[in-house]
């Protein structure tokens, strides 16, 4: 298969798929270190979590990569038909390029890969195509956003029909912590339809509970290194 040519040897169906229920009590935080307010569990998580990653090896990322993307092939063939926003990995983020770039070389109708633009601090995100070089197609060029992050310097910008949304922590109830710029809840209250939220990360991003807040919007399902999320929604 050419689409794979390059790609490392990784099962690309042995991840199972984990169904678990997104009830309203799970939202309702539980027993925490009493006086510790929220928003400081909140930080020391996203903290530890962040650290934990960064002090990975560069091999140990670029495996949990791999697998994660054989997982999206597998699991998740719909989005080579979408449009669909993805993250430029850093501080050992999980990569996403390769599956992007040969979803690209594909090119089945609909497909487009999108990267954010921060608009603005209390903005939801926007999204602009990224096509990389050796697609045959023009480069898009990029430049450095407020958080040093490389995002598409020109085009229109295109609503996303699904997400990729790189975790540093996901609960069993689908709640993510990212960076704290709120950047994900904003887009995904304002993009309508909403679009698909596929949270990305490590399997140890995965913990009991982010003490989620009333903004947070709940993932659809997480795709780690280990297996596939599915959050189940419970009509309110
Ligand atoms: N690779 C990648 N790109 C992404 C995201 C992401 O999670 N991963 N985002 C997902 O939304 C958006 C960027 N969000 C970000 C939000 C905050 C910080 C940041 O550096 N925050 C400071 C602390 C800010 C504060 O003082 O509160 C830090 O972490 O040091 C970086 C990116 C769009 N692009
Ligand atoms: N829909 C929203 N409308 C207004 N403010 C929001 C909204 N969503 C989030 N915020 C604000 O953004 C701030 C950060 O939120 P949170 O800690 O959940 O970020 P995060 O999910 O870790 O960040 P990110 O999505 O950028 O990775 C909070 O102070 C919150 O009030």
């Amino acid at each position: 298969m050419k689409s794979d040519e390059g790609a490392p040897a990784v099962p690309a169906a042995g991840l199972g798929v984990v169904w678990q229920a997104q009830s309203a009590s799970a939202a309702a935080a539980p027993a925490h270190a009493p006086g510790v307010p929220l928003a400081e569990l909140r930080r020391g998580l996203r903290r530890s979590l962040i650290e934990r990653r960064e002090a990975l090896a560069a091999d140990v990322c670029a495996v949990a990569s791999a697998l994660v993307v054989a997982a999206l092939r597998t699991h998740f063939p719909q989005l080579s038909g979408l449009r669909v926003g993805f993250c430029w990995p850093m501080r050992n983020e999980i990569d996403l390029r390769p599956l992007l770039l040969d979803w690209l070389r594909a090119a089945r109708p609909g497909f487009q890969a999108l990267l954010p633009v921060v608009v603005g601090a209390a903005q939801p995100l926007a999204f602009r195509a990224w096509i990389p070089g050796g697609t045959g197609a023009a480069e898009t060029p990029l430049a450095l956003d407020r958080h040093g992050i490389p995002y598409p310097a020109s085009g229109d910008f295109v609503v996303p029909e699904a997400l990729l949304v790189p975790v540093n922590a996901v609960d069993a109830a689908g709640y993510r912590l990212g960076y704290g710029g709120g950047y994900f809840d904003r887009t995904l209250a304002a993009i309508s339809p909403r679009p698909l939220a596929i949270g990305i990360g490590f399997d140890f991003s995965r913990v009991a509970t982010v003490w989620p807040q009333a903004h947070d919007e709940p993932l659809d399902a997480l795709v780690s290194d280990a297996a596939v999320f599915r959050f189940k929604r419970h009509a309110d």
